[in-house]
């Protein structure tokens, strides 16, 4: 139980640089283990769910080195992988587990994966049918994990994806790589394109049409190890974003942010909301990357739908909490996919903002939020649900209410952001009343 004390603020000032992007750290790792030669990953991102993907590579007979947020792999190609001596843990991580099944499905041996209570509830088939139609011989329970793989050879496949899901789609793509032939993949919407980008970088031939939708994998490609610096986590530096919109008198300049365009969607939004957030460009790395300086706003309504869930996934409980304080009711909608994250994250976010006295509806596949209304506070128990996105979103929150709060599960931040407490702390500007 962490408390989260309220103390009076005059504003969040100062400058921050956010850990390294998880999507990008979880990849770095992959796609330097698969390549011939070293690879070094720079302000790798140093959460249990990255580690956990260091961890299965470990096991799977890579060597590599981790010294704080530098990382050595020595690559051991995509046929060197051996036998792990036993199940591979995959914690709380779905973007591990989706992008290692993939993998493993064209290895010549057979592994089992297995995860913590909330990842062994998180549906896997979306990625174990697909690959079933490559030819390869994944058993899931029920559907969830545990899972065991039996590799296979596989061959090419022409599949339009159900369901908006970059981790569905890297899983194709990654055994796709080890398929007889080239294979097509169909996006419903586009996806964050990190695996596309990354594996080109390593050497791979991976296409996106100008549709923006079709990808074209070649197999077989020589990979060669490289080295990379991991732009700041987008969705980390969305927590203060907000946080310095929300908080009157702010202003913050959060550091070398990744702002690849598949992963901006929270800056439109703020920005058609009446945000006020500067970009100071910078391209590193193969990934653009931004300094951001935002100030305090405020804030109209707004409506979201399908088409643009996927830039803002990881996001959208901030965008409910920007929807609660905009001057009227605004409405997120097509976002059934949180259903299905670390907890049901529409079910949480309602939960827990009713507690905080928003007035909040939930639909099926998102919510309608009327931020013209006051909050009126009726609960001080606040809970993460166990999932860091919604913890670091109560936090925020708190900041927004003149009142101290207890927050159970707090410690579900070093998932994806284990500094998060004292990153928010040293740019806290308390009001002094001397
Ligand atoms: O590919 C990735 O790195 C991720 C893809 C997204 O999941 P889905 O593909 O399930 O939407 C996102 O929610 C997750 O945090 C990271
Ligand atoms: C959904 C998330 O991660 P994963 O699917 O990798 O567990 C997340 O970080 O918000």
């Amino acid at each position: 139980m962490k408390e989260l004390t309220h103390k009076p603020l005059s504003g969040l000032h100062g400058e921050l640089s956010v850990p390294g992007d998880k999507s990008i750290s979880h990849r770095g790792i992959m796609f330097g283990a698969i390549s011939h030669g070293q690879t070094i990953l720079h302000h790798f991102l140093t959460a249990e769910d990255c580690l956990s993907t260091l961890k299965a590579f470990q096991q799977l007979g890579v060597p590599i080195k981790r010294t704080g947020e530098t990382v050595v792999i020595d690559g051991v190609g995509l046929h060197g992988l051996k036998k792990p001596d036993k199940p591979l843990d995959m914690g709380n991580s779905g973007t591990t587990t989706r992008l290692i099944m993939g993998l493993l499905a064209g290895q010549n041996f057979e592994t089992t994966l297995f995860g913590d209570a909330s990842l062994s509830k998180r549906p896997m088939k979306r990625v174990s049918e697909p690959l079933a139609e490559m030819g390869a011989d994944i058993c899931v329970t029920e559907g969830h994990l545990p899972a065991r793989i039996h590799g296979k050879k596989l061959h090419a496949i022409d599949y339009h994806l159900r369901v908006a899901s970059a981790q569905v789609k890297s899983a194709l793509i990654l055994a796709a790589i080890q398929a007889d032939k080239p294979s097509i993949l169909v996006e419903q919407l586009p996806t964050r394109n990190h695996t596309e980008k990354m594996l080109n970088a390593f050497g791979a031939a991976v296409e996106t049409l100008p549709d923006g939708v079709t990808i074209q994998v070649n197999p077989q490609p020589k990979l060669n190890g490289i080295e990379l610096t991991v732009p700041g986590d987008m969705s980390s530096a969305a927590f203060f974003l907000v946080a310095a919109t929300l908080v009157p008198n702010s202003k913050l300049i959060l550091k070398n942010v990744g702002v690849n365009e598949t992963r901006t969607g929270l800056l439109k939004i703020l920005k058609q909301m009446g945000g006020r957030v500067v970009e100071r460009h910078r391209d590193e790395s193969g990934e653009p990357t931004a300094d951001l300086i935002v100030s305090s706003a405020a804030l109209k309504p707004i409506e979201i739908g399908a088409a643009e869930i996927p830039a803002v996934i990881d996001e959208l409980p901030l965008v409910a909490l920007l929807a609660a304080k905009a001057n009227g009711v605004s409405r997120i909608t097509g976002a059934g996919e949180l259903r299905v994250k670390e907890t049901d994250r529409i079910a949480a976010v309602v939960q827990e903002f009713t507690k905080l006295g928003i007035t909040i509806r939930e639909l099926p596949d998102g919510f309608v939020i009327d931020g013209s209304q006051p909050w009126q506070v009726k609960k001080h128990q606040l809970d993460s649900h166990g999932d860091h996105r919604i913890g670091m979103t109560l936090a925020i929150a708190s900041l927004l209410v003149d009142t101290s709060f207890q927050l159970a599960g707090a410690e579900s931040v070093n998932i994806s952001y284990p500094e998060f407490f004292d990153d928010l702390e040293s740019v806290m500007n308390v009001e002094s009343y001397s």
